[in-house]
């Protein structure tokens, strides 16, 4: 018989500066106002959908956080343990972060900046020591426990994989195959990283359901 594996899958909701058409990364921007209605009708949909779950993910970004906890308040299953890691932050954003996109498409042309939005393995410029928010990222606290090398100065989609993975791999698909019921709040890239990986179609492939998108 084959086993029937539950993962519900949220990218978080509007953020301030996903409002404000700028760049965000690591930068741990807030949930707009749209962007916690749209948590609350995540909510909602699960709990209409009836899906209770084990353990929770995400990562250590509040619009992800935040996102997360308005589910479990919505669910009423606030009781449940959450795993918070840096490896599914978004992706880092580099040089780029706090820019406005349109005024950066405006400034290097569409291209350049769908280059670096979507590419896989080419990287925006990296956050050099005098950016605006370089301190704030970089000596976060939250981040004082990864290894020399780990923090990174900007990330391409492949990067984001690389480091996303091995948290996949290593600690949500196992509890998956227990049996556990999963839900992974994140971020644009580090899902789409996590999804588009051949190594993890296995788990997910066709079995991959989307209650519904809000
Ligand atoms: O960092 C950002 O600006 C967005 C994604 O941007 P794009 O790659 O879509 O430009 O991240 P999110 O709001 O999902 O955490």
């Amino acid at each position: 018989m084959t086993a029937v594996h539950r993962l519900v899958i949220v990218r978080h909701g509007e953020s301030a500066w996903n409002q404000e058409n700028r760049f965000c990364g690591w930068f741990d921007a807030d949930l707009s106002e749209k962007g916690m209605e749209e948590a609350k009708r995540g909510a909602l949909a699960i709990k209409e959908a009836g899906f209770k779950f084990d353990v929770c993910y995400t990562s250590v970004l509040k619009r992800a956080v935040k996102t997360l906890w308005t589910i479990m308040e919505g669910t009423d299953q606030m009781w449940l343990p959450v795993i918070r890691s840096w490896r599914l932050n978004e992706r880092h954003y580099g040089g780029l972060t706090g820019l406005n996109k349109a005024e950066t498409a405006e400034k290097h042309g569409e291209e350049q900046v769908k280059i670096w939005r979507r590419s896989f393995d080419i990287p925006p410029p990296p956050m050099e020591k005098d950016h605006p928010y370089h301190k704030i990222i970089s000596e976060s606290r939250r981040y004082k426990n990864l290894k020399p090398g780990e923090l990174p100065t900007c990330e391409s989609l492949k990067d984001t994989i690389a480091r996303a993975l091995p948290f996949w791999n290593e600690v949500i698909a196992p509890e998956i195959k227990a049996g556990k019921n999963v839900i992974i709040a994140a971020h644009g890239n580090s899902l789409r990283g996590i999804l588009g990986s051949r190594y993890s179609h296995d788990l997910y492939g066709e079995r991959l359901y989307v209650v519904k998108e809000w």
